[in-house]
This record gives C-alpha cells, structure tokens and sequence, in this order.
C-alpha cells in the first residue's frame, strides 16, 4: 500500500512515479458540481487514460490533478514530498510569440534551469522531436503537429516526474498523432507519469495500462486497461465501449 504521508519505500521510488490520490475530490460551480466527489489512486505502471462522453469531467479532473483549479471540496495529494515535478499538454498547444528554440530556452529559464545547461538541452529536444528544420521559425506559424510536438518538447525538456495531456491528438492528422503516441510511450519508458483524455477507443486501446472512465461528473470505473475493454463493469462503461450515447 502506498504511504501519502512518507517517502516512498526504495524500491518503489526505482520503479514508478509518485502516486496520485483524489480524496473525496470534488468541483463545484455555481452550486453546481460538475465533477465529484471522487477517490481513487493512481499508482500503477500506467498509462492512464481518462474517458468519457462529452462534458463528463475529464478536463476538470486533469486539471484539479495539475493544480490549474482548486478543489471545492477534498483533495488532491501525491505519494512522496510535495508536489512532483509535472507539465500539461492541452488539445491546443499554448505557445508564446517567439521563435521554436526560444520557447524551450523560455520554460527552461522559468523552471530554474542553470543559464549554461539551456541550450544543450533545447538543441537535443528539437532534434528528439524532429524539429530541427524549424529551430528558428517562430513557434506559432508551425502548422498543428510541429507546435504540438513543440509542446511535448518543452515538456519534454523539464523531466516531468507527472504529465497531463488533453485531448492532445483530437486536432492532428494520422501521421502527426502517430508522433504524438511515440513521444508519449518515450514519456511512460522514461519513468514518467502519464494520465491523457481521449475520445478515441483506437488510441486508448493502444497506449492505456489502465482507464478511468467518467460520466455525469463521476467516476464509474477505474481498472487495467485489459478489463476495462473486454469486460467493463460499469453499465456507462458497456454502453460507451459498444458506441451509444451516455450522458
Ligand atoms: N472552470 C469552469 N467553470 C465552470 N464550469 C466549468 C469549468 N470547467 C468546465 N466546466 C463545465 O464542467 C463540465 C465538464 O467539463 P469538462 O471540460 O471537464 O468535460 P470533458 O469531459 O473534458 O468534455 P469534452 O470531452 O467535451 O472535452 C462541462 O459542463 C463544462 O461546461
């Protein structure tokens, strides 16, 4: 069993990432709650995908998980010291009006990284991300799969311990989500903790060690991603994976 209040046993630290906890989880807007309460924990190999039709909370729980909103009721908590080191990518890659590399060089900057080491790191990534050729055009004339790799780079440039995607391929053609899917299983093999949205059951299939699957603002299910495809328990579950509408 995982501690939230101490250190990671030794072995656990060699082998996965910190652990994410929803205690009793829940947003609230409005009177309204959108998302909650939840409980669960991700301390599995991974990759966790998140699912779920249209409005379920998907978003906000990736969020509420990052840190970008505050729950209005529970918490979030991470296995270890702290808050891990963690980056998100969203559907819409945010990218400042400078030029490729600058942009890396940028988060770099903003992340503490020694003045000296920036450079290195940024030139490795454009290249690990094929964006060589584009080291110089500004950043937000790249067409959607470059800046998109361009957000995975600056990711990438951080080590992440935890990274978020959103819907990070629901915008690119087959070729470009085939790079994103590649950088994402580097991510997973680098020891990084991913937990991604997506619509698409193909991809889900492909990159989940486990699924959460939500509907209504609730979690109806969380299991390895086998079970999750060839027997899911939830009656949203069984009626999302055979293609009808769940609200
Ligand atoms: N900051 C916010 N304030 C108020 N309402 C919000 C906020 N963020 C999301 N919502 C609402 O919460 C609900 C869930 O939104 P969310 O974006 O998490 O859904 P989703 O599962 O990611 O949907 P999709 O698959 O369409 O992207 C929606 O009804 C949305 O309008």
């Amino acid at each position: 069993m995982t501690s939230f209040n101490a250190p990671f046993h030794a072995s656990s630290v060699l082998s996965l990432p910190p652990a994410l906890r929803f205690e009793g989880v829940a947003f609230s807007h409005q009177d309204k709650v959108l998302l909650g309460p939840c409980a669960f924990t991700l301390e599995g190999a991974g990759p966790t995908l998140v699912m779920g039709p249209n409005g379920a909370g998907k978003s906000l729980l990736l969020r509420l998980a990052h840190g970008l909103l505050s729950p209005t009721q529970g918490r979030v908590a991470w296995s270890g010291e702290g808050s891990p080191r963690q980056a998100m990518v969203f559907q819409q890659p945010v990218l400042l009006r400078r030029s490729t590399v600058a942009n890396l060089i940028h988060a770099l900057a903003v992340n503490n990284v020694p003045r000296k080491a920036r450079a290195k790191l940024a030139f490795d990534a454009l290249e690990r991300f094929g964006l060589t050729a584009c080291t110089d055009t500004p950043a937000r004339v790249l067409s959607g799969g470059e800046q998109q790799r361009l957000a995975l780079a600056r990711a990438w440039v951080l080590s992440p311990q935890v990274l978020f995607l959103d819907e990070p391929t629901s915008a690119l053609d087959p070729a470009a989500i085939k790079a994103v899917e590649a950088a994402v299983r580097e991510f997973h093999q680098r020891g990084t903790r991913i937990v991604m949205t997506t619509h698409d059951l193909h991809q889900a299939r492909r990159l989940a060690g486990d699924v959460l699957f939500l509907s209504g603002g609730k979690v109806r299910e969380h299991t390895p991603a086998e079970a999750f495809f060839n027997a899911p328990v939830s009656r949203e579950a069984q009626a999302f994976i055979a293609g009808e509408l769940v609200e």
